[in-house]
Protein backbone atom coordinates (compact mmCIF):
# COMPACT_ATOMS: atom_id res chain seq x y z
CA UNK A 1 0.00 0.00 0.00
CA UNK A 2 1.02 3.67 -0.62
CA UNK A 3 1.98 5.49 1.86
CA UNK A 4 0.48 9.02 3.01
CA UNK A 5 3.50 10.18 4.04
CA UNK A 6 6.56 8.58 2.31
CA UNK A 7 9.14 10.94 4.17
CA UNK A 8 8.74 8.49 6.74
CA UNK A 9 10.24 6.13 4.03
CA UNK A 10 12.19 7.68 1.49
CA UNK A 11 14.15 10.19 2.29
CA UNK A 12 14.88 13.10 -0.73
CA UNK A 13 18.06 13.16 -2.53
CA UNK A 14 20.25 16.06 -1.60
CA UNK A 15 21.82 18.87 -4.01
CA UNK A 16 25.12 19.54 -4.60
CA UNK A 17 26.57 22.55 -3.29
CA UNK A 18 27.73 24.18 -6.85
CA UNK A 19 27.37 27.75 -6.95
CA UNK A 20 29.08 28.05 -10.26
CA UNK A 21 28.47 25.14 -11.94
CA UNK A 22 29.20 26.03 -16.05
CA UNK A 23 27.81 22.75 -17.40
CA UNK A 24 24.09 23.69 -18.11
CA UNK A 25 25.83 26.48 -20.50
CA UNK A 26 27.86 23.62 -22.04
CA UNK A 27 26.99 22.68 -25.55
CA UNK A 28 28.14 19.20 -26.81
CA UNK A 29 29.55 19.29 -30.45
CA UNK A 30 31.13 15.99 -30.45
CA UNK A 31 30.61 12.22 -29.68
CA UNK A 32 32.20 10.90 -26.39
CA UNK A 33 33.68 7.34 -26.48
CA UNK A 34 31.52 5.10 -26.27
CA UNK A 35 32.12 1.52 -24.06
CA UNK A 36 29.02 -1.21 -24.92
CA UNK A 37 28.38 -3.02 -21.73
CA UNK A 38 25.88 -5.02 -24.01
CA UNK A 39 28.30 -8.34 -23.57
CA UNK A 40 28.57 -7.61 -19.79
CA UNK A 41 26.05 -5.46 -17.94
CA UNK A 42 23.14 -6.17 -20.41
CA UNK A 43 24.42 -9.88 -20.42
CA UNK A 44 24.17 -9.99 -16.40
CA UNK A 45 20.37 -8.71 -16.85
CA UNK A 46 19.18 -11.38 -18.91
CA UNK A 47 16.83 -14.15 -17.84
CA UNK A 48 18.95 -16.54 -19.54
CA UNK A 49 22.65 -15.06 -20.24
CA UNK A 50 23.53 -15.21 -23.67
CA UNK A 51 25.60 -18.47 -25.26
CA UNK A 52 28.58 -18.42 -26.81
CA UNK A 53 27.18 -18.14 -30.25
CA UNK A 54 24.69 -15.12 -29.11
CA UNK A 55 27.73 -13.42 -27.52
CA UNK A 56 29.66 -13.69 -30.60
CA UNK A 57 26.60 -12.78 -32.79
CA UNK A 58 26.72 -9.57 -30.72
CA UNK A 59 29.99 -8.64 -30.66
CA UNK A 60 30.00 -8.39 -34.63
CA UNK A 61 27.19 -6.82 -34.62
CA UNK A 62 29.18 -3.52 -32.09
CA UNK A 63 32.31 -4.06 -34.11
CA UNK A 64 29.76 -3.06 -37.33
CA UNK A 65 28.36 -0.56 -35.35
CA UNK A 66 31.63 1.43 -34.88
CA UNK A 67 32.39 0.57 -31.13
CA UNK A 68 35.76 0.59 -30.27
CA UNK A 69 35.54 -0.40 -26.67
CA UNK A 70 33.57 -3.25 -26.16
CA UNK A 71 33.44 -4.75 -22.66
CA UNK A 72 33.01 -8.84 -23.35
CA UNK A 73 32.16 -9.75 -19.98
CA UNK A 74 33.08 -10.78 -16.58
CA UNK A 75 35.42 -13.77 -17.23
CA UNK A 76 35.67 -15.27 -13.69
CA UNK A 77 31.87 -15.10 -13.33
CA UNK A 78 31.60 -18.30 -15.48
CA UNK A 79 33.32 -21.05 -18.07
CA UNK A 80 31.23 -19.31 -20.85
CA UNK A 81 31.96 -15.76 -19.97
CA UNK A 82 35.99 -16.97 -19.71
CA UNK A 83 35.90 -19.47 -22.74
CA UNK A 84 34.49 -16.08 -24.91
CA UNK A 85 36.91 -14.08 -24.20
CA UNK A 86 39.62 -17.23 -24.99
CA UNK A 87 37.75 -17.34 -28.21
CA UNK A 88 37.75 -13.78 -29.11
CA UNK A 89 41.35 -14.03 -28.49
CA UNK A 90 42.64 -16.89 -29.56
CA UNK A 91 40.73 -17.08 -33.20
CA UNK A 92 41.92 -13.41 -34.02
CA UNK A 93 38.17 -12.05 -33.95
CA UNK A 94 38.93 -8.76 -32.36
CA UNK A 95 39.62 -5.99 -35.04
CA UNK A 96 42.62 -3.68 -34.80
CA UNK A 97 41.29 -0.94 -33.46
CA UNK A 98 38.92 -2.65 -31.24
CA UNK A 99 39.65 -2.88 -27.49
CA UNK A 100 37.97 -5.28 -25.73
CA UNK A 101 36.88 -4.51 -21.78
CA UNK A 102 36.55 -7.21 -18.88
CA UNK A 103 35.41 -6.50 -15.39
CA UNK A 104 36.16 -8.05 -12.22
CA UNK A 105 34.91 -7.45 -8.34
CA UNK A 106 37.81 -6.36 -6.21
CA UNK A 107 38.92 -10.30 -5.06
CA UNK A 108 42.12 -11.33 -5.60
CA UNK A 109 41.02 -14.68 -7.18
CA UNK A 110 38.77 -13.64 -9.45
CA UNK A 111 40.91 -10.90 -10.64
CA UNK A 112 43.32 -13.14 -11.22
CA UNK A 113 41.01 -15.73 -13.25
CA UNK A 114 40.49 -12.39 -15.08
CA UNK A 115 43.80 -11.76 -16.42
CA UNK A 116 44.66 -15.35 -16.96
CA UNK A 117 41.56 -14.78 -19.70
CA UNK A 118 43.45 -12.24 -21.15
CA UNK A 119 46.42 -14.16 -22.03
CA UNK A 120 47.75 -13.09 -25.63
CA UNK A 121 45.57 -10.59 -26.08
CA UNK A 122 46.98 -7.14 -27.94
CA UNK A 123 45.16 -4.92 -26.01
CA UNK A 124 42.50 -4.78 -23.10
CA UNK A 125 41.08 -2.65 -20.66
CA UNK A 126 41.05 -4.26 -17.18
CA UNK A 127 37.67 -2.82 -15.10
CA UNK A 128 37.99 -2.93 -11.20
CA UNK A 129 35.28 -2.11 -8.99
CA UNK A 130 34.29 -2.51 -5.38
CA UNK A 131 31.26 -0.36 -3.49
CA UNK A 132 31.46 2.77 -1.71
CA UNK A 133 27.89 3.65 -0.91
CA UNK A 134 27.31 3.69 2.95
CA UNK A 135 24.80 1.24 2.95
CA UNK A 136 27.24 -1.18 0.72
CA UNK A 137 30.26 -0.18 3.53
CA UNK A 138 28.05 -0.95 6.52
CA UNK A 139 25.76 -3.39 5.65
CA UNK A 140 27.13 -5.30 2.73
CA UNK A 141 31.41 -5.50 3.08
CA UNK A 142 31.65 -4.45 7.03
CA UNK A 143 33.72 -2.00 6.08
CA UNK A 144 34.89 1.57 7.07
CA UNK A 145 35.95 4.13 4.69
CA UNK A 146 39.60 3.48 5.22
CA UNK A 147 38.76 -0.42 5.03
CA UNK A 148 37.45 0.61 1.20
CA UNK A 149 40.03 2.27 0.13
CA UNK A 150 42.44 -0.33 1.70
CA UNK A 151 40.76 -2.80 -0.58
CA UNK A 152 40.52 -0.53 -3.66
CA UNK A 153 43.99 0.18 -3.35
CA UNK A 154 45.41 -3.34 -2.84
CA UNK A 155 43.95 -4.61 -5.66
CA UNK A 156 44.52 -1.75 -7.63
CA UNK A 157 48.33 -3.04 -6.79
CA UNK A 158 47.43 -6.41 -8.12
CA UNK A 159 46.12 -5.05 -11.27
CA UNK A 160 49.62 -3.74 -11.67
CA UNK A 161 51.50 -6.85 -10.50
CA UNK A 162 49.25 -9.09 -12.74
CA UNK A 163 49.74 -6.92 -16.03
CA UNK A 164 53.63 -6.67 -15.48
CA UNK A 165 53.78 -10.65 -15.67
CA UNK A 166 51.48 -9.68 -19.14
CA UNK A 167 53.77 -7.65 -20.85
CA UNK A 168 53.30 -8.44 -24.79
CA UNK A 169 49.60 -6.70 -23.99
CA UNK A 170 48.98 -3.00 -23.73
CA UNK A 171 46.92 -2.45 -20.78
CA UNK A 172 45.25 0.07 -19.65
CA UNK A 173 43.34 0.43 -16.05
CA UNK A 174 39.29 1.27 -15.81
CA UNK A 175 38.14 1.97 -11.46
CA UNK A 176 34.35 2.09 -10.97
CA UNK A 177 33.72 3.47 -7.60
CA UNK A 178 30.55 1.29 -7.68
CA UNK A 179 27.31 3.15 -6.46
CA UNK A 180 28.78 6.59 -6.89
CA UNK A 181 25.25 7.77 -7.30
CA UNK A 182 24.52 6.81 -3.64
CA UNK A 183 27.98 7.92 -2.14
CA UNK A 184 29.29 11.34 -0.72
CA UNK A 185 31.30 13.05 -3.38
CA UNK A 186 34.02 13.76 -0.74
CA UNK A 187 34.55 9.70 0.01
CA UNK A 188 34.24 8.97 -3.74
CA UNK A 189 37.16 11.31 -4.58
CA UNK A 190 38.87 9.83 -1.78
CA UNK A 191 38.77 6.43 -3.24
CA UNK A 192 39.62 7.64 -6.78
CA UNK A 193 42.62 9.52 -5.71
CA UNK A 194 43.87 6.70 -3.83
CA UNK A 195 43.78 4.58 -7.12
CA UNK A 196 45.24 6.90 -9.24
CA UNK A 197 47.95 7.15 -6.66
CA UNK A 198 48.80 3.59 -6.84
CA UNK A 199 48.08 3.45 -10.44
CA UNK A 200 50.32 6.78 -11.75
CA UNK A 201 48.53 7.86 -14.93
CA UNK A 202 49.93 10.43 -16.87
CA UNK A 203 48.26 12.19 -19.78
CA UNK A 204 50.31 9.87 -22.62
CA UNK A 205 48.79 6.61 -20.70
CA UNK A 206 45.60 7.66 -18.73
CA UNK A 207 43.18 5.29 -17.05
CA UNK A 208 39.66 5.16 -17.29
CA UNK A 209 37.75 6.29 -13.81
CA UNK A 210 34.15 5.24 -14.66
CA UNK A 211 31.19 7.13 -12.42
CA UNK A 212 28.39 4.54 -12.32
CA UNK A 213 24.50 5.53 -11.28
CA UNK A 214 24.63 2.35 -10.07
CA UNK A 215 21.49 3.57 -8.89
CA UNK A 216 20.02 6.55 -10.65
CA UNK A 217 18.89 8.21 -7.16
CA UNK A 218 18.23 11.64 -8.31
CA UNK A 219 17.25 14.12 -11.03
CA UNK A 220 19.55 14.16 -13.94
CA UNK A 221 21.05 17.96 -12.78
CA UNK A 222 22.22 16.62 -9.51
CA UNK A 223 24.07 13.77 -11.37
CA UNK A 224 25.44 16.36 -13.42
CA UNK A 225 26.54 18.52 -10.70
CA UNK A 226 28.33 15.22 -8.91
CA UNK A 227 30.11 14.94 -12.15
CA UNK A 228 31.14 18.41 -12.57
CA UNK A 229 32.64 18.39 -8.99
CA UNK A 230 34.49 15.51 -9.71
CA UNK A 231 35.95 16.76 -13.35
CA UNK A 232 37.24 19.79 -11.03
CA UNK A 233 38.47 18.08 -7.88
CA UNK A 234 39.88 14.59 -9.30
CA UNK A 235 43.68 14.68 -8.67
CA UNK A 236 45.41 13.62 -11.95
CA UNK A 237 42.50 14.46 -13.66
CA UNK A 238 44.52 15.20 -17.31
CA UNK A 239 45.71 11.83 -16.94
CA UNK A 240 41.92 10.28 -16.77
CA UNK A 241 39.35 9.60 -19.45
CA UNK A 242 36.59 10.42 -16.92
CA UNK A 243 33.77 7.83 -17.85
CA UNK A 244 29.96 6.90 -16.74
CA UNK A 245 28.04 4.54 -16.03
CA UNK A 246 23.93 5.97 -15.93
CA UNK A 247 20.91 3.49 -15.28
CA UNK A 248 17.57 4.39 -15.74
CA UNK A 249 15.79 3.61 -12.52
CA UNK A 250 14.00 6.85 -12.70
CA UNK A 251 13.78 6.97 -16.55
CA UNK A 252 16.35 9.65 -17.02
CA UNK A 253 19.40 7.62 -17.70
CA UNK A 254 19.44 9.46 -21.19
CA UNK A 255 19.35 13.34 -19.67
CA UNK A 256 21.92 12.18 -17.36
CA UNK A 257 24.23 10.64 -19.73
CA UNK A 258 24.30 14.16 -21.42
CA UNK A 259 24.00 16.42 -18.80
CA UNK A 260 27.10 14.36 -17.54
CA UNK A 261 28.65 15.04 -20.82
CA UNK A 262 28.19 18.66 -20.52
CA UNK A 263 29.32 18.86 -17.04
CA UNK A 264 33.23 16.90 -18.52
CA UNK A 265 32.68 13.25 -18.95
CA UNK A 266 34.76 12.37 -21.73
CA UNK A 267 32.95 8.59 -21.83
CA UNK A 268 29.67 7.08 -21.71
CA UNK A 269 29.17 3.08 -21.17
CA UNK A 270 25.88 1.49 -22.25
CA UNK A 271 23.93 -0.55 -24.11
CA UNK A 272 22.10 -0.73 -27.09
CA UNK A 273 17.98 0.24 -26.81
CA UNK A 274 18.88 0.33 -23.13
CA UNK A 275 19.07 -2.97 -21.65
CA UNK A 276 20.63 -3.98 -18.48
CA UNK A 277 19.21 -4.58 -14.88
CA UNK A 278 16.36 -3.41 -13.69
CA UNK A 279 15.01 -0.02 -15.66
CA UNK A 280 18.09 -0.63 -17.83
CA UNK A 281 21.64 0.96 -18.42
CA UNK A 282 21.79 3.90 -20.33
CA UNK A 283 20.53 3.54 -24.08
CA UNK A 284 23.73 3.93 -26.26
CA UNK A 285 21.26 4.61 -29.48
CA UNK A 286 19.07 7.03 -28.14
CA UNK A 287 22.48 9.74 -27.00
CA UNK A 288 24.03 8.57 -30.26
CA UNK A 289 20.72 9.74 -32.50
CA UNK A 290 19.83 12.60 -30.13
CA UNK A 291 23.98 13.91 -31.22
CA UNK A 292 23.05 13.19 -34.99
CA UNK A 293 20.31 15.13 -35.10
CA UNK A 294 21.52 18.03 -33.26
CA UNK A 295 23.74 17.76 -36.67
CA UNK A 296 27.26 16.24 -34.34
CA UNK A 297 28.03 13.27 -35.81
CA UNK A 298 27.87 10.11 -33.56
CA UNK A 299 30.66 8.09 -34.80
CA UNK A 300 28.28 5.10 -35.05
CA UNK A 301 26.20 3.49 -37.84
CA UNK A 302 22.55 2.89 -36.88
CA UNK A 303 21.83 2.85 -40.58
CA UNK A 304 20.40 -0.29 -40.43
CA UNK A 305 18.67 0.23 -37.22
CA UNK A 306 15.89 -2.54 -37.49
CA UNK A 307 18.56 -5.15 -38.64
CA UNK A 308 20.07 -4.05 -35.62
CA UNK A 309 17.34 -4.59 -33.36
CA UNK A 310 16.51 -8.14 -34.32
CA UNK A 311 20.18 -9.13 -33.54
CA UNK A 312 19.73 -7.37 -30.01
CA UNK A 313 16.11 -8.96 -29.78
CA UNK A 314 17.58 -12.34 -30.72
CA UNK A 315 20.81 -12.22 -28.33
CA UNK A 316 19.09 -10.85 -25.58
CA UNK A 317 15.44 -12.73 -26.05
CA UNK A 318 13.77 -9.65 -25.01
CA UNK A 319 11.53 -7.16 -27.52
CA UNK A 320 12.28 -3.50 -28.17
CA UNK A 321 9.10 -1.67 -27.43
CA UNK A 322 7.09 -0.29 -29.93
CA UNK A 323 7.75 2.91 -28.86
CA UNK A 324 11.06 3.02 -28.00
CA UNK A 325 13.22 6.22 -29.24
CA UNK A 326 14.52 6.08 -32.79
CA UNK A 327 13.54 1.87 -33.56
CA UNK A 328 10.14 1.33 -32.09
CA UNK A 329 7.84 -0.21 -34.63
CA UNK A 330 5.41 2.90 -34.13
CA UNK A 331 7.84 6.02 -33.61
CA UNK A 332 7.79 7.24 -36.86
CA UNK A 333 3.76 6.64 -36.65
CA UNK A 334 1.22 9.71 -36.77
CA UNK A 335 -2.03 8.35 -36.42
CA UNK A 336 -3.73 12.15 -35.53
CA UNK A 337 -5.02 13.98 -38.26
CA UNK A 338 -3.57 17.24 -37.19
CA UNK A 339 -0.42 15.61 -37.09
CA UNK A 340 -0.46 13.92 -40.59
CA UNK A 341 -1.95 17.04 -41.97
CA UNK A 342 1.17 18.97 -40.82
CA UNK A 343 3.86 15.92 -41.99
CA UNK A 344 2.00 15.81 -45.50
CA UNK A 345 2.05 19.33 -46.07
CA UNK A 346 5.78 19.72 -45.25
CA UNK A 347 6.54 16.32 -47.11
CA UNK A 348 5.52 18.31 -50.41
CA UNK A 349 6.89 21.70 -49.83
CA UNK A 350 10.01 20.37 -48.31
CA UNK A 351 13.11 20.49 -51.22
CA UNK A 352 16.44 18.11 -51.36
CA UNK A 353 19.29 19.50 -49.61
CA UNK A 354 16.86 21.46 -46.70
CA UNK A 355 17.47 21.02 -42.88
CA UNK A 356 15.42 18.97 -41.59
CA UNK A 357 12.34 20.19 -39.89
CA UNK A 358 9.64 18.01 -39.93
CA UNK A 359 6.84 18.44 -37.76
CA UNK A 360 5.95 15.25 -35.20
CA UNK A 361 9.09 13.08 -36.99
CA UNK A 362 12.49 14.54 -35.13
CA UNK A 363 14.83 12.20 -37.91
CA UNK A 364 14.16 11.51 -41.15
CA UNK A 365 13.45 7.72 -40.82
CA UNK A 366 15.57 6.76 -44.06
CA UNK A 367 18.52 7.94 -42.36
CA UNK A 368 17.81 4.55 -40.30
CA UNK A 369 17.34 2.73 -43.33
CA UNK A 370 12.78 3.05 -42.79
CA UNK A 371 11.02 3.74 -45.18
CA UNK A 372 8.07 6.64 -44.99
CA UNK A 373 5.53 3.60 -45.47
CA UNK A 374 4.25 3.45 -41.55
CA UNK A 375 4.93 7.57 -41.12
CA UNK A 376 0.96 7.46 -41.48
CA UNK A 377 -1.54 5.01 -40.29
CA UNK A 378 -5.08 5.61 -40.35
CA UNK A 379 -7.28 4.85 -37.90
CA UNK A 380 -10.76 6.71 -35.92
CA UNK A 381 -7.96 9.57 -35.04
CA UNK A 382 -7.10 10.15 -38.75
CA UNK A 383 -8.27 13.27 -40.84
CA UNK A 384 -8.32 13.26 -44.89
CA UNK A 385 -4.84 14.40 -44.75
CA UNK A 386 -3.52 11.12 -43.13
CA UNK A 387 -5.80 8.86 -46.23
CA UNK A 388 -5.05 11.34 -48.71
CA UNK A 389 -1.24 10.84 -47.95
CA UNK A 390 -1.64 6.85 -48.44
CA UNK A 391 -3.29 7.21 -51.25
CA UNK A 392 -0.80 9.36 -52.87
CA UNK A 393 2.54 7.68 -51.64
CA UNK A 394 1.20 4.00 -51.95
CA UNK A 395 -0.96 4.64 -55.01
CA UNK A 396 -0.01 7.60 -56.98
CA UNK A 397 -3.63 9.84 -56.50
CA UNK A 398 -3.73 13.08 -55.68
CA UNK A 399 -6.73 13.62 -54.51
CA UNK A 400 -8.33 17.51 -55.25
CA UNK A 401 -8.94 19.15 -51.63
CA UNK A 402 -13.19 18.74 -51.65
CA UNK A 403 -12.65 15.12 -52.77
CA UNK A 404 -10.11 14.26 -50.19
CA UNK A 405 -12.93 15.84 -47.33
CA UNK A 406 -15.48 13.70 -48.94
CA UNK A 407 -13.82 10.35 -48.92
CA UNK A 408 -12.70 11.17 -45.96
CA UNK A 409 -16.29 11.00 -44.25
CA UNK A 410 -17.01 7.24 -46.42
CA UNK A 411 -13.41 6.38 -44.39
CA UNK A 412 -14.80 7.74 -41.62
CA UNK A 413 -17.99 6.41 -41.54
CA UNK A 414 -16.21 2.58 -42.16
CA UNK A 415 -13.81 3.18 -39.12
CA UNK A 416 -16.97 4.14 -37.01
CA UNK A 417 -18.67 0.65 -37.64
CA UNK A 418 -15.47 -1.04 -37.56
CA UNK A 419 -12.90 1.15 -35.53
CA UNK A 420 -9.93 -1.01 -36.87
CA UNK A 421 -6.87 0.74 -38.51
CA UNK A 422 -7.20 0.56 -42.02
CA UNK A 423 -4.18 0.16 -44.60
CA UNK A 424 -3.40 1.68 -47.42
CA UNK A 425 -4.62 -1.15 -49.12
CA UNK A 426 -7.83 -1.02 -47.64
CA UNK A 427 -8.51 2.66 -48.37
CA UNK A 428 -7.79 1.43 -51.81
CA UNK A 429 -10.20 -0.80 -51.85
CA UNK A 430 -12.60 0.96 -50.32
CA UNK A 431 -12.05 4.34 -53.12
CA UNK A 432 -12.31 1.58 -55.87
CA UNK A 433 -15.45 0.90 -54.50
CA UNK A 434 -16.57 3.56 -53.41
CA UNK A 435 -16.00 5.56 -56.55
CA UNK A 436 -17.09 2.57 -59.11
CA UNK A 437 -13.72 1.93 -60.67
CA UNK A 438 -13.77 -1.53 -61.27
CA UNK A 439 -17.69 -1.26 -62.13
CA UNK A 440 -17.33 1.68 -64.88
CA UNK A 441 -17.22 0.26 -68.05
CA UNK A 442 -15.14 2.74 -69.99
CA UNK A 443 -17.65 4.13 -72.73
CA UNK A 444 -16.81 3.38 -76.37
CA UNK A 445 -16.23 6.65 -78.03
CA UNK A 446 -16.34 8.11 -81.66
CA UNK A 447 -15.60 12.31 -81.93
CA UNK A 448 -15.66 14.43 -84.59
CA UNK A 449 -15.18 17.86 -85.11
CA UNK A 450 -17.19 19.97 -86.49
CA UNK A 451 -17.57 23.90 -87.21
CA UNK A 452 -19.80 25.54 -85.26
CA UNK A 453 -21.28 28.66 -85.54
CA UNK A 454 -18.22 31.52 -86.25
CA UNK A 455 -14.62 30.48 -85.47
CA UNK A 456 -16.03 27.92 -82.67
CA UNK A 457 -15.56 24.26 -83.06
CA UNK A 458 -17.68 22.14 -81.92
CA UNK A 459 -17.50 17.87 -81.30
CA UNK A 460 -19.57 15.24 -81.71
CA UNK A 461 -19.21 12.30 -79.32
CA UNK A 462 -21.02 9.14 -79.77
CA UNK A 463 -20.49 6.65 -77.31
CA UNK A 464 -22.02 3.20 -75.60
CA UNK A 465 -22.10 2.29 -72.54
CA UNK A 466 -23.58 0.71 -69.48
CA UNK A 467 -25.35 2.50 -67.16
CA UNK A 468 -27.33 1.40 -64.57
CA UNK A 469 -26.74 -2.25 -65.70
CA UNK A 470 -28.55 -1.22 -68.96
CA UNK A 471 -26.39 -0.70 -72.02
CA UNK A 472 -27.00 3.31 -73.62
CA UNK A 473 -26.13 4.27 -76.82
CA UNK A 474 -25.27 8.04 -76.81
CA UNK A 475 -24.92 11.04 -79.12
CA UNK A 476 -24.11 14.33 -77.92
CA UNK A 477 -22.76 17.25 -79.26
CA UNK A 478 -20.31 20.29 -76.88
CA UNK A 479 -17.42 22.41 -76.99
CA UNK A 480 -15.50 19.66 -75.73
CA UNK A 481 -15.66 15.51 -75.28
CA UNK A 482 -17.20 15.94 -71.86
CA UNK A 483 -19.30 18.13 -72.71
CA UNK A 484 -20.63 16.47 -75.69
CA UNK A 485 -20.94 13.55 -73.28
CA UNK A 486 -23.14 15.24 -70.87
CA UNK A 487 -25.13 16.17 -73.09
CA UNK A 488 -26.03 12.63 -74.66
CA UNK A 489 -26.06 11.20 -71.56
CA UNK A 490 -28.72 14.01 -70.32
CA UNK A 491 -30.90 13.16 -73.98
CA UNK A 492 -30.28 9.38 -73.71
CA UNK A 493 -31.39 9.22 -69.63
CA UNK A 494 -32.68 12.01 -68.54
CA UNK A 495 -30.24 12.82 -65.61
CA UNK A 496 -28.96 16.53 -65.54
CA UNK A 497 -25.19 16.98 -64.88
CA UNK A 498 -22.83 19.60 -64.63
CA UNK A 499 -19.48 19.45 -64.12
CA UNK A 500 -18.41 22.27 -61.73
CA UNK A 501 -14.70 21.65 -61.46
CA UNK A 502 -12.60 19.35 -63.25
CA UNK A 503 -8.60 17.77 -62.21
CA UNK A 504 -6.60 15.01 -63.91
CA UNK A 505 -3.02 14.02 -63.83
CA UNK A 506 -0.92 10.83 -64.87
CA UNK A 507 -0.31 7.72 -62.71
CA UNK A 508 2.62 5.82 -63.49
CA UNK A 509 5.10 6.45 -66.67
CA UNK A 510 5.93 5.08 -69.56
CA UNK A 511 3.42 2.08 -71.77
CA UNK A 512 2.02 1.54 -68.36
CA UNK A 513 0.89 5.53 -67.81
CA UNK A 514 -2.77 6.12 -66.93
CA UNK A 515 -4.82 9.04 -66.73
CA UNK A 516 -6.65 9.56 -63.88
CA UNK A 517 -9.68 12.16 -63.66
CA UNK A 518 -11.80 13.64 -60.90
CA UNK A 519 -14.76 15.50 -61.84
CA UNK A 520 -16.98 17.32 -59.29
CA UNK A 521 -20.49 17.30 -60.56
CA UNK A 522 -23.82 18.18 -59.66
CA UNK A 523 -26.14 15.61 -60.21
CA UNK A 524 -29.91 16.31 -61.35
CA UNK A 525 -29.93 19.76 -59.63
CA UNK A 526 -29.41 18.28 -56.51
CA UNK A 527 -26.62 16.98 -54.64
CA UNK A 528 -22.72 17.71 -55.48
CA UNK A 529 -20.38 14.74 -55.82
CA UNK A 530 -17.00 13.59 -56.66
CA UNK A 531 -16.73 11.03 -59.81
CA UNK A 532 -13.57 9.31 -60.48
CA UNK A 533 -12.08 7.44 -63.40
CA UNK A 534 -8.93 6.00 -64.36
CA UNK A 535 -7.93 4.71 -67.94
CA UNK A 536 -4.89 4.74 -69.57
CA UNK A 537 -7.00 7.32 -72.47
CA UNK A 538 -7.52 10.42 -70.99
CA UNK A 539 -10.72 11.47 -72.79
CA UNK A 540 -12.37 7.82 -71.57
CA UNK A 541 -11.05 8.50 -68.04
CA UNK A 542 -13.32 11.71 -67.63
CA UNK A 543 -15.96 10.02 -69.34
CA UNK A 544 -15.40 7.29 -66.72
CA UNK A 545 -15.62 9.78 -63.74
CA UNK A 546 -19.05 11.42 -65.09
CA UNK A 547 -20.83 7.40 -64.98
CA UNK A 548 -18.88 7.43 -61.51
CA UNK A 549 -20.31 10.15 -60.23
CA UNK A 550 -23.94 9.81 -61.89
CA UNK A 551 -24.12 6.33 -60.48
CA UNK A 552 -22.73 7.45 -57.18
CA UNK A 553 -25.79 9.73 -56.87
CA UNK A 554 -28.14 6.86 -57.79
CA UNK A 555 -26.44 5.29 -54.76
CA UNK A 556 -26.99 7.90 -52.40
CA UNK A 557 -30.49 8.44 -53.38
CA UNK A 558 -31.00 4.65 -52.68
CA UNK A 559 -29.14 5.74 -49.75
CA UNK A 560 -26.64 2.82 -49.73
CA UNK A 561 -22.88 4.30 -49.60
CA UNK A 562 -20.29 1.70 -50.38
CA UNK A 563 -19.37 -0.10 -47.03
CA UNK A 564 -16.31 -2.26 -46.57
CA UNK A 565 -16.90 -5.94 -46.97
CA UNK A 566 -15.46 -8.29 -44.10
CA UNK A 567 -12.89 -9.07 -46.33
CA UNK A 568 -11.65 -5.19 -47.16
CA UNK A 569 -11.51 -4.76 -43.48
CA UNK A 570 -9.73 -7.56 -42.48
C1 LIG B 1 26.69 -2.96 -10.38
C2 LIG B 1 27.23 -4.10 -11.09
O1 LIG B 1 26.77 -4.43 -12.09
S1 LIG B 1 28.58 -4.86 -10.48
C3 LIG B 1 28.78 -6.28 -11.44
C4 LIG B 1 27.97 -7.35 -10.88
N1 LIG B 1 28.00 -8.49 -11.73
C5 LIG B 1 27.95 -9.71 -11.27
O2 LIG B 1 27.92 -9.94 -10.09
C6 LIG B 1 27.85 -10.80 -12.30
C7 LIG B 1 28.93 -11.83 -12.13
N2 LIG B 1 29.07 -12.27 -10.77
C8 LIG B 1 29.09 -13.57 -10.43
O3 LIG B 1 28.90 -14.46 -11.24
C9 LIG B 1 29.38 -13.91 -9.01
O4 LIG B 1 28.97 -12.83 -8.19
C10 LIG B 1 30.88 -14.21 -8.84
C11 LIG B 1 31.18 -15.52 -9.52
C12 LIG B 1 31.74 -13.13 -9.42
C13 LIG B 1 31.22 -14.31 -7.37
O5 LIG B 1 30.39 -15.25 -6.77
P1 LIG B 1 30.54 -15.65 -5.22
O6 LIG B 1 31.96 -15.84 -4.92
O7 LIG B 1 29.59 -16.77 -5.00
O8 LIG B 1 30.13 -14.38 -4.42
P2 LIG B 1 28.76 -13.58 -4.32
O9 LIG B 1 28.66 -12.81 -5.56
O10 LIG B 1 27.61 -14.42 -3.95
O11 LIG B 1 29.02 -12.69 -3.06
C14 LIG B 1 29.83 -11.59 -3.12
C15 LIG B 1 30.88 -11.63 -2.01
O12 LIG B 1 31.89 -10.73 -2.45
C16 LIG B 1 31.84 -9.52 -1.71
N3 LIG B 1 31.94 -8.47 -2.68
C17 LIG B 1 30.98 -8.06 -3.53
N4 LIG B 1 31.46 -7.09 -4.32
C18 LIG B 1 32.73 -6.92 -3.97
C19 LIG B 1 33.74 -6.10 -4.44
N5 LIG B 1 33.55 -5.28 -5.47
N6 LIG B 1 34.93 -6.19 -3.87
C20 LIG B 1 35.13 -7.03 -2.89
N7 LIG B 1 34.24 -7.85 -2.41
C21 LIG B 1 33.04 -7.80 -2.95
C22 LIG B 1 30.52 -9.54 -0.98
O13 LIG B 1 30.54 -8.82 0.18
C23 LIG B 1 30.35 -11.04 -0.73
O14 LIG B 1 31.19 -11.37 0.32
P3 LIG B 1 30.89 -12.52 1.41
O15 LIG B 1 30.91 -13.79 0.64
O16 LIG B 1 31.98 -12.40 2.36
O17 LIG B 1 29.57 -12.22 1.98
C1 LIG C 1 30.42 -2.24 -12.31
C2 LIG C 1 29.72 -0.96 -12.34
C3 LIG C 1 30.35 0.00 -13.30
C4 LIG C 1 28.30 -1.11 -12.70
O1 LIG C 1 27.90 -1.81 -13.59
C5 LIG C 1 27.37 -0.23 -12.01
O2 LIG C 1 27.75 0.34 -10.99
O3 LIG C 1 26.24 -0.12 -12.45
MG1 LIG D 1 25.84 -1.19 -14.24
Amino acid sequence: MMLKNPASKYAAFQPVRLSDRAWPDAQITQAPIWLSTDLRDGNQALIEPMDGARKLQMFQALVKIGFKEIEVGFPSASQTEFDFVRKLIEEDLIPEDVTIQVLTQAREHLIERTFESLQGAKRAIVHLYNACAPIMRRVVLGMDEDGIVALATSQARMFQDLAARQPGTQWTFQYSPEMFSGTELAFSKRVVDAVTEVWQPTPERKCIINLPSTVEHSTPNIFADMIEWMHRNLARRDAIVLSVHPHNDRGTGTAAAEFAVMAGADRLEGCLFGNGERTGNLDIVNVALNLYTQGVPPQLDFSEIDEIRRVVEHCNQLPVHPRHPYVGDLVYTSFSGSHQDAIKKVFSARKEGDIWNVPYLPIDPKDLGRTYEAVIRVNSQSGKGGISYLLESEFGLELPRRLQIEFSQVVQGVMDAEGKELTAHDLWTLFEKEYGLHDVAAPQHRLTEQRGAGETTEVELLADLVFAGQPVQIQGRGTGPIDAFVDGLQQATGRSVRVMDYHEHAIGAGANAKAVAYLELRVDDGRTLFGVGIDANIVSASLKAIVSGLQRGTRAEDNAPAELDAATAR
